[in-house]
């Protein structure tokens, strides 16, 4: 579903942040995508999602190339970036079917999915509000209901916990484990260790650009005594 062939990006022709990748996400799977501050997680995941392109390397994500075909290899994924941004004079109800009209979503499923994402997440009432009078979790939670509208192949997420309440949280990680079981797949970063060990099926690690892991949680850990956070501390400490 995606595929990351030794991608590397440099900025300012010097500073290597991203330093050959590969990387291989099966179609059902969940995988989280763990670093330190700084490790080239974003920078990762604006290069899958071709909002910057590599300096070397290739994506692939369902077979399409995102710098060779954009286009097509969008309609196979959406995105939830680490800020929600959205244009502050767009009611909620018209971001979701504009949306919903860009990723050619029915007026029966749209209808359904914008009640069933907004109900969970307790935006609903607000929709016809527009998105200036949200609060910044409102946001997050519009943005979120969005990128679940067009049932994407692959849904990708930039640390989507964070600013979310405990009771959001816990709706958007139910929907992330129904995606997956209804054969979806997702990538997204995070720095919530515990979240990450609960809902992933695998787990890679960055540090330094570098993936110095990517497998099951039991492999990446090696004892069940241990937790996560005490194999990423020690695997991403600096000597
Ligand atoms: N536009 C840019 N120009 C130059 N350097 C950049 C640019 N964007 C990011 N970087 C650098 O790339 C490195 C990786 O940044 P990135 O945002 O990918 O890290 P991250 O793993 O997402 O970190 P965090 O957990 O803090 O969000 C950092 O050293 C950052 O300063």
């Amino acid at each position: 579903m995606l595929v990351l062939k030794n991608v590397s990006k440099t900025y300012d022709k010097k500073k290597k942040v991203v330093d050959n990748i590969s990387l291989e996400i099966n179609k059902g799977e969940i995988i989280g995508f763990i670093g330190p501050n700084g490790a080239g997680k974003t920078t990762t995941i604006k290069m899958i999602t071709g909002i910057i392109a590599p300096t070397e390397g290739s994506i692939e994500i369902n077979g399409m190339d995102i710098s060779k075909t954009p286009i097509e290899a969008k309609k196979n994924f959406t995105f939830v970036p680490d800020h929600p941004t959205i244009f502050d004079a767009i009611k909620g109800i018209d971001y979701l079917n504009f949306i919903a009209d860009m990723y050619e979503v029915s007026i029966k499923d749209r209808r359904e999915r914008i009640e069933k994402f907004t109900k969970a997440f307790q935006i609903y009432d607000a929709l016809p509000q527009t998105v200036s009078s949200y609060s910044h979790g409102m946001r997050q939670k519009l943005l979120i209901s969005g990128a679940l509208l067009p049932n994407p192949n692959l849904f990708i997420l930039d640390e989507p916990l964070v600013g979310l309440d405990p009771h959001s949280a816990r709706i958007l990680k139910d929907l992330m484990k129904e995606h997956c079981e209804k054969g979806g797949t997702i990538f997204f970063s995070s720095h919530g260790l515990e979240v990450v060990e609960n809902l992933c099926d695998r787990v890679a690690i960055i540090h330094k650009g570098k993936l110095i892991a990517c497998d099951v949680l039991e492999n990446i850990k090696k004892s069940k005594d241990i937790t996560l956070e005490e194999v990423f501390l020690e695997m991403t400490k600096d000597e």
